[in-house]
């Protein structure tokens, strides 16, 4: 395929001289292009690549290269907003078909919370949001090109294109090793049931009903794990999102199922994803699992509490809000979870800004009611979750968007690799039990490290 045969449009278009941007967008269906050969080809543009699929394949897109960012030191919807608006201001953008269908989007997200960062999450703002020089849109097959206008020839870009195309489609697969382990810990695990213990006696059934807590798990490797291995292995576990965000000398890994929110015209979908209990693989004893899931109250409390809060907050934006009256159970690969699916049509122009902020964090990941458990995690939790847990995703010039709760994830640096993973206290919640279920949670990111697999 040549895309020589778009030189006509693009000779009739009038460049407008107040952009800063240009942006083409095209077909890519005569290509053969996948993530191994995109981040294979564009290996030295490591440190501003991303990969962002969603759970149903609604997005498969790839950035490489951060040509503009939008980054706050601190949260501010209004002003999230504003920057936005302007920078799809400085950007023209020309469709070279008629009836595309991806959208020019950023990529990025906000940290869990404010608490004062050590180095490890240097690399990540409170805020940031990439607009990519190149946006693969994998499911679609199209690619949004984007350059700063005053440097485009226009006589000879699209022959540029198509050259970096057929060269990223002749990449062979390249091989690469599995990661070799040095040393795996857990970090401060006693202190980490301790702080369980006190949580229990401090919640109560009314004024501090919920709090969820996370530990680390500590990996280090005899030489720095291999991107490509990585996004290998992230295909292995369906029905979860993958979010792959390299940022500096940082490299942030999710396989969440959770979505925080989507929003597609005015619909808002979202979901109550909390309880949980192990997948062993054996059949007969899983079936057990998920009966004792649906029946147990500590589990049903501690979704209903989740329910509740995300109908709250999305009152102000709806008249209504629909959600089945009873859970299911979610299936993930290692884990099973209460599921509730929820949905409400927006009233006014909402940002998206706004909602993030109404939203997160969830009772899921944050607590009840959610200041005084956003506090309590801030004060008493060893570490900084930076991006775990935090809403990550996509959005576009309009409202429509797509965020997931980065949960199920890992901070790489270097030779060594920071495991996340948190779960819901309540009164009379266990210590033993729930360190024993954040266990269970750290093997979606061993499973991408090759460490442990099934
Ligand atoms: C906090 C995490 O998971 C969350 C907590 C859950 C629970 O307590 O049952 C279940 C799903 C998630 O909403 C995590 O995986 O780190």
């Amino acid at each position: 395929m040549n895309l020589e045969a778009y030189q006509n449009i693009l000779d009739d278009v009038r460049l407008d001289s107040e952009s800063t941007y240009l942006s083409l967008q095209l077909p890519t269906h005569g290509y053969d292009l996948d993530e191994q050969k995109i981040f294979s080809y564009f290996h030295e543009s490591q440190g501003a690549r991303y990969w962002f699929r969603s759970k149903d394949d609604r997005y498969n897109t790839i950035g490489i290269e951060y040509l503009e960012s939008i980054r706050r030191d601190k949260y501010s919807a209004k002003a999230l907003s504003v920057q936005k608006s302007s920078l799809y201001g400085k950007i023209q953008q020309v469709p070279l078909e008629a009836d595309m269908q991806s959208s020019l989007s950023l990529f990025g997200g906000t940290r869990f919370d404010s608490k004062d960062t050590s180095d490890e999450w240097n690399d990540f703002a409170m805020v940031d949001f990439h607009l990519p020089k190149w946006q693969f849109d994998l499911a679609n097959k199209e690619l949004f090109y984007s350059v700063r206008l005053e440097t485009v020839d226009i006589a000879s870009v699209l022959t540029e294109i198509s050259r970096e195309l057929e060269n990223i489609s002749a990449v062979t697969k390249s091989t690469f090793e599995a990661p070799q382990i040095n040393m795996e810990k857990d970090i401060f695990p006693e202190e980490w049931k301790a702080l369980v213990d006190q949580a229990v006696d401090i919640l109560d059934d009314r004024d501090f009903r919920k709090v969820v807590l996370a530990r680390q798990r500590l990996l280090t490797f005899k030489s720095q794990v291999d991107p490509l291995f990585l996004l290998k292995r992230l295909n292995d576990e369906a029905d979860t999102y993958t979010i792959y965000y390299e940022k500096g000398k940082s490299l942030f890994i999710s396989k969440s199922p959770e979505k925080l929110f989507d929003i597609r015209s005015n619909t808002l979908t979202t979901n109550a994803i909390a309880g949980s209990s192990e997948r062993t693989g054996e059949a007969a004893k899983d079936e057990g699992q998920k009966a004792f899931l649906l029946k147990d109250e500590k589990n049903r409390y501690e979704h209903e509490l989740v329910r509740e809060s995300i109908v709250e907050d999305l009152k102000p934006y709806t008249d209504r809000v629909e959600f089945t009256a009873e859970p299911d159970v979610l299936e993930n690969k290692y884990i099973y979870h209460l599921h509730t699916p929820i949905s409400a049509e927006l009233t006014d122009e909402t940002s998206v800004f706004e909602l993030l902020d109404a939203i997160h964090p969830t009772p899921a990941v944050g607590g009840m009611p959610k200041d005084r458990a956003r506090e309590y995690i801030m004060q008493e939790e060893h570490g900084t979750r930076g991006l775990y847990a935090a809403p990550i995703g996509i959005i576009h010039e309009d409202n429509e968007s797509e965020f997931v709760v980065a949960i199920r994830s890992m901070l790489l640096h270097a030779n060594s690799a920071t495991l996340f993973a948190g779960c819901g206290i309540v009164k009379g919640s266990s210590s033993e039990k729930e360190f024993e279920e954040t266990r269970v949670k750290f093997t979606p990111m061993l499973n991408v490290l090759g460490v442990e697999t099934r």
